[in-house]
């Protein structure tokens, strides 16, 4: 069994990371922090965990609950994480971070695309980025690891497969994404209430989403992306184009994406279109590719849960490499349906 402590739980992701970790056999909720929601019982805020918080509340973060503690998941805000993890290093305890803060391994790029200075820049280099599938290497025998934003997860799992082979031109990939409202996290804003988001689909961060850097970074390629949301409350889906650089077929794109996931518990190649709700609550991505004859484009699909694949789901996939566990104890691989 290895204690666990989760700061900035009173979210949504950390209200995922509450339900998963309920259903572990192997890593047991230590504390569990809310910024404003310090007192208040875990299930008065979420009562879909009852059953497994009882009387649970949320703590005050204090660096005491370290005591005991062998890994931490951080699910704060941008900018908020980077405030919190030097101190966190210095006690010893490993990490998983759910925020942006450590993902982009070059210095300049953070303040680029957040537009404020690295409060620890010093500490980029040292983290691995969570993506099992792609970056396994890295994440065995790491202590500090950066888990992916949702829209370049999906993304991401969708193109490497080609980038990495040679496949497509790098130059100019276009990805064109929505998500569902639960992406915004839990404070409710102008953009999610239900009279701004139900029945409406829109576009967003024109040319210049801060998950832009994070698909150059992991693809080595050029991105155009345009994120949208829908009017659901989870789910992503990525369609992403390319330019192959040679001859492809359909036949060829999906061997590609069958051979580089054949091992993969958590990716599941289709013959459809894939749908976010194929992927509901589970740690699973679901991907299809095409070749359109007439114009010559690359057409990848892929579908994920946010709250699971696209942050807590792939977060425990990590905490279970990081504390040498199978990768996929305790987690989900099959969906909510209908
Ligand atoms: N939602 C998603 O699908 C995904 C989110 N992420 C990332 O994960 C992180 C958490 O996201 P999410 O759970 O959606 O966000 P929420 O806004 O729902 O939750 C944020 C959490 O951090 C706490 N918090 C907020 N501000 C501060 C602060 N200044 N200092 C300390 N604690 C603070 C909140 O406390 P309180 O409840 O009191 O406000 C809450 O516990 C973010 O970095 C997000 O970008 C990554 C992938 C997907
Ligand atoms: C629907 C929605 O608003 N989604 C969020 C993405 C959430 C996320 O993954 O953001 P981080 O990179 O900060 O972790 C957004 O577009 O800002």
């Amino acid at each position: 069994m290895t204690r666990i402590g989760i700061i900035g739980a009173s979210g949504f992701t950390g209200a995922e990371l509450l339900r998963l970790l309920a259903a572990h056999p192997e890593l047991e909720v230590a504390f569990a922090t809310g910024d404003t929601q310090a007192g208040t019982p875990i299930a008065a805020l979420y009562p879909s965990l009852a059953a497994a918080y009882g009387d649970v509340r949320f703590a005050a973060w204090d660096p005491s609950l370290l005591d005991g503690v062998d890994l931490v998941f951080l699910g704060l805000p941008h900018g908020a994480s980077q405030g919190i993890v030097p101190s966190l290093v210095d006690a010893g305890v490993r990490i998983v971070d759910l925020a942006a803060d450590f993902r982009l391994t070059d210095p300049d790029a953070y303040p680029r695309w957040y537009g404020e200075a690295h409060t620890a820049p010093e500490l980029l280099g040292q983290f691995a980025y969570g993506l099992p599938e792609l970056f396994r290497d890295q994440i065995v025998g790491a202590d500090k690891v950066a888990v992916p934003g949702c829209y370049p997860t999906a993304t991401t799992l969708a193109l490497a497969p080609f980038t990495r082979a040679g496949l497509v031109e790098t130059s100019g990939i276009v990805v064109d994404a929505a998500s569902g409202v639960s992406g915004a996290g839990r404070p409710p804003k102008p953009n999610t209430t239900f009279c701004t988001v139900d029945e409406d689909f829109t576009a967003y961060g024109l040319l210049d989403h801060r998950h832009t850097a994070e698909m150059d970074q992991v693809l080595g390629a050029t991105v155009l992306f345009t994120p949208h949301l829908a009017p659901m409350n989870r789910g992503i889906l990525a369609t992403c184009y390319a330019r192959p650089t040679g001859s492809l077929t359909t036949d060829d794109a999906l061997d590609v994406l069958r051979s580089h996931y054949a091992d993969e518990p958590f990716v599941v190649v289709t013959d459809a279109a894939p749908s976010t709700k194929a992927t509901l609550g589970s740690n699973t991505a679901h991907l299809t590719a095409r070749v359109d004859e007439r114009t010559g484009w690359l057409v990848v699909l892929s579908a994920i849960d946010n709250l699971v694949k696209g942050a807590s789901g792939q977060a425990v996939q990590c905490a279970n490499i990081i504390t040498g566990r199978d990768e996929a104890l305790g987690l989900p691989i099959v969906a909510l349906y209908p």
